[in-house]
């Protein structure tokens, strides 16, 4: 069953007088694809910003699992409770092999030459080609990560990020650049990984949004505009004036 992991209470983040965020009430639940669409400079990236910790809230409380209030940790300390991002552009290690970012981005404490060196325990192996298979990278493993193709690196800094076992975790328009067949195999893996987690998504591609959501925020001037499945979206009348209208017709 699907509860609240996040909720967002009158969040504002205000640069220099114009309110990116602008008191915003926002919740994300587990077991759900939840993607924020939204005209450009509706606040979506910020939205993820002020989530991980990167920019912070001017006012208004993020509380994780109704308990943890998140507003005044560093980004650090906000992995460490449970969210994890992936960026747009892949931060992987490109001359270690795909086995051996995982094994960097295993949830230990040490420094990146132990990590490689380290003896896994059979359940953190077993981890680790879980999550190769999960990716489709296993006949891959022993390969630099530089050499893999644009969407496998995408699939290898995702593992990376749940390597980190997130509740939740936030992605950044992930099919960008991605061949249809990319994205398709990108879609299953969201699918996939929401089993168990919520999975936050900023994207453009209506076409993916329709097909792999559970819910749609839209976003519109720092608020949100309306949110349900792409159906009720897609035929509210403020969602079709402000953004879908031209595209959906
Ligand atoms: N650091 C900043 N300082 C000042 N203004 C900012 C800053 N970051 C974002 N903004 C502004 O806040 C607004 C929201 O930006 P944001 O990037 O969140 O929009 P978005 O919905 O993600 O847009 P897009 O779809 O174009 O990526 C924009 O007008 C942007 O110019």
């Amino acid at each position: 069953m699907s509860q609240t992991v996040l909720e967002l209470k009158k969040v504002l983040v205000d640069f220099n007088g114009f309110k990116a965020i602008n008191k915003l009430y926002f919740t994300v639940n587990s077991n759900s694809v939840h993607f924020v669409i939204g005209p450009n400079g509706a606040g979506k990236t910020t939205l993820l910003d002020v989530i991980c910790g990167k920019t912070k809230a001017t006012d208004g409380q993020i509380t994780l699992q109704k308990q943890r209030e998140l507003t005044k940790l560093r980004e650090d300390q906000i992995v460490h409770q449970g969210i994890s991002r992936k960026f747009q552009t892949p931060s992987i290690f490109q001359e270690l092999t795909v086995l051996e970012n995982l094994e960097v981005a295993m949830k230990q404490k040490k420094n990146l030459f132990s990590m490689i060196k380290a003896k896994w325990t059979n359940e953190q192996e077993s981890r680790i080609n879980e999550m190769l298979h999960l990716i489709g990278l296993y006949l891959a493993k022993d390969q630099p990560a530089g050499s893999l193709a644009h969407g496998q690196k995408q699939w290898l800094e995702i593992a990376m990020v749940l390597m980190q076992e997130p509740d939740i975790i936030l992605l950044d328009e992930p099919i960008a650049g991605m061949s249809k067949k990319e994205r398709n195999k990108t879609g299953e893996l969201i699918t996939k990984i929401a089993k168990n987690r919520a999975v936050l998504i900023v994207e453009h591609d209506m076409d993916f949004v329709k097909k792999y959501a559970d819910i749609v925020s839209v976003m519109h001037e720092g608020q949100l505009l309306f949110e349900g499945t792409m159906e009720q979206v897609q035929s509210d009348p403020k969602v079709r004036e402000v953004y879908l209208g031209r595209k959906v017709d």
